[in-house]
């Protein structure tokens, strides 16, 4: 009886992302695999009259949406197109904006999600006119949007984009800033809604909220409007300094007024993992340490730090992603499930899990950081990361982590959870894999249960956005031969509605003030006690080097491999 190499996913022939040497295109069944499948739409849950796609924008049809009980139970408890109001961009010329932020706001605007008279605000040092600030938004936004691109819609959203330019600490440019803010609220009737963003590194985050504090543009008593702000992540640096910042921002604004973004909890996969498990009874049974054997989290990036080397040095993957968006994913896999679908029900849930979490007691093999050296990414030669522009030559920060981290309740007693991110590997790959425990016996003669690989559930984030379902099959023949096989369930072949992008649900959020999907302060501070635990390990050590294209350093292959396991290979 022939088997497949010990945990055979990995190498399967059937499988779609088995080998090392490189994923299928975004939405392509494994070739020639007999048992690949779609799992078929359920029932059409969208109420009528509420979708957010216009007619002749992106293909909609009425049926075929799975119900998504989170985003359903906002839908229900919130209009979603929100008063006429303001957003301030500061840091408006980063990368943040120019990649995400213009573009889901030109969306937004083509899905007629916006109010009329909707303004953007953009606050930053080039000594642009409002001319200028809007030839760049277009730009942007024609290179980076969703949908597809119409003049007229443009059209009507540049007529309200205007710019200051200024510094942070120039207290004149915030007059200026306030007095321009005024008038807009006059002349398009927004009655004082404004959405303060900071898309700024964190070491900004408090002069910007202080210069808020000092020109009272958060202050709503005059007019009664509205008043958010929202700060991107890493929120702080480490726990102490996210303590002030919160210390800091809670002085300025209202708890319920304050959106700390993670814009991985605006992805649909990630929504979509409450609806998979509390939605269905197949799996939550089997979501425990009874039978789950370890988790993996796999965030893999292809590209390099880009020119955000002043960020990057100082920060590094585990605070750049780990702290915030891998936690998030493990907290979300491992919760219970909350009372309801609300943001105050989802938090405790989450904050539980997270002050459960702890780091590993062997920190020297199971916490391991790399850096990225020279090498090679779809046939062009990259540099390493001591020769990017503007980072030191003798940099000890991280371009990739491992860490393996459990969960001390009774669910996950003893469930290791693998998470592991990285900047300049092989590919472009963020994955949930719940590895299960292997059968306890076989029944059939000859078979060597050590080959047969483990059974895997694999929550695809992105890109190939959707799910995987590993599992022994027969073999065709007259033989008992089982190999492990793969059935997909793929958004782009299941729906055709295609999913909005994370910003573009997160800022349309903050614009109804709907607060479900963005963490708290409790759970970013909770996030932060593990990571310190890990920094604090750190400090003073150097990374293990990795060759750019390849899936990490060695030492985070060992420490799987000590204990009898390996890394999937998305
Ligand atoms: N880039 C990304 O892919 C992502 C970024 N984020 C988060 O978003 C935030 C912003 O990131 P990103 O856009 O990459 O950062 P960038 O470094 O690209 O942009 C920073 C912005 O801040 C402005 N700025 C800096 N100092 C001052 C100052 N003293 N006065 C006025 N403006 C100033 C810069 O203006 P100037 O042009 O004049 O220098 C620039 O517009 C960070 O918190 C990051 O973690 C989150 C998710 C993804
Ligand atoms: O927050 C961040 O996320 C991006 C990756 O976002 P994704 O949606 O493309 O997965 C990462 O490149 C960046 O370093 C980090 O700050």
């Amino acid at each position: 009886m022939t088997q497949p190499a010990a945990d055979a996913p990995e190498a399967s022939a059937t499988t779609p992302e088995t080998t090392d040497a490189g994923a299928p295109p975004p939405g392509t069944p494994a070739e020639g695999s007999p048992a690949t499948n779609t799992i078929p739409a359920a029932e059409p849950a969208e109420p009528a009259g509420t979708s957010p796609i216009p007619p002749g924008q992106l293909t909609a049809t009425p049926g075929g949406r799975a119900a998504n009980p989170l985003r359903d139970a906002a839908d229900r408890r919130l209009p979603r197109v929100p008063e006429p109001c303001a957003l301030v961009i500061f840091g408006v010329t980063g990368d943040l904006s120019r990649k995400k932020l213009i573009p889901a706001i030109y969306d937004l605007a083509n899905r007629d999600l916006l109010p009329p008279g909707f303004v953007v605000l953009g606050f930053a040092r080039r000594d642009w006119g409002d001319g200028e600030f809007e030839d760049v938004c277009r730009e942007w936004a024609k290179s980076g949007a969703r949908t597809q691109w119409r003049e007229d819609a443009w059209e009507r959203l540049s007529e309200n984009i205007k710019f200051v330019a200024g510094s942070f600490d120039d207290d004149a440019a915030f007059d200026h800033l306030d007095a321009t803010l005024k008038e807009l609220h006059d002349e398009h009737g927004i009655l004082g809604n404004a959405a303060f963003y900071l898309s700024i590194p964190p070491s900004l985050f408090p002069v910007v909220l202080n210069q808020i504090e000092r020109t009272k543009m958060a202050d709503t008593t005059t007019d009664g409007g509205w008043r958010r702000v929202v700060v991107e992540k890493p929120f702080g640096h480490d726990l102490e300094s996210s303590k002030e910042l919160n210390r800091l921002v809670d002085n300025v604004f209202s708890p319920e007024n304050v959106f700390r973004i993670d814009h991985y909890l605006g992805k649909e996969t990630v929504q979509n993992l409450l609806a998979l498990r509390f939605a269905n009874q197949l799996f939550e049974p089997i979501w425990n340490a009874h039978y789950v054997d370890s988790v993996q989290i796999t965030m893999a990036e292809d590209v390099g730090i880009g020119t955000r080397a002043g960020f990057y040095d100082k920060t590094g993957t585990a605070r750049d992603v780990i702290q915030n968006h891998l936690l998030q994913l493990l907290a979300l896999a491992a919760m219970e499930e909350p009372v309801s679908f609300t943001a105050d029900a989802i938090r405790t849930e989450k904050l539980k899990v997270l002050h459960a979490t702890k780091p590993p007691a062997d920190l020297e093999h199971d916490a391991i950081r790399g850096q990225y050296e020279q090498g090679w990414l779809a046939g062009q030669r990259v540099p390493g990361y001591l020769q990017e522009k503007d980072i030191p030559g003798d940099s000890t920060t991280e371009t990739y982590a491992a860490i393996k981290l459990g969960i001390h309740t009774r669910r996950w007693a003893g469930v290791p959870f693998y998470v592991r991110a990285g900047k300049r590997l092989p590919r472009r790959v963020t994955e949930i894999a719940v590895l299960f425990k292997k059968a306890p016996h076989l029944p059939f003669a000859n078979t060597d249960t050590e080959a047969l690989g483990r059974n895997q559930l694999v929550i695809k984030v992105q890109p190939d956005e959707g799910m995987t379902l590993k599992f022994g099959s027969k073999v065709p023949g007259s033989a008992m031969e089982v190999r492990d096989v793969a059935m997909d369930f793929l958004y782009g072949e299941a729906f055709t509605e295609s999913s909005p992008e994370a910003y573009e649900r997160l800022i349309l959020d903050v614009l109804v003030g709907d607060s479900t999907l963005f963490p708290n302060a409790d759970e970013v501070e909770a996030s932060w006690v593990v990571i310190d635990a890990l920094e604090d390990f750190w400090q003073g050590t150097t990374p293990h080097k990795y060759r750019a294209g390849e899936w990490g350093p060695r030492a985070a292959d060992e420490m799987l491999e000590r204990e009898g396991r390996n890394w999937r290979r998305p």
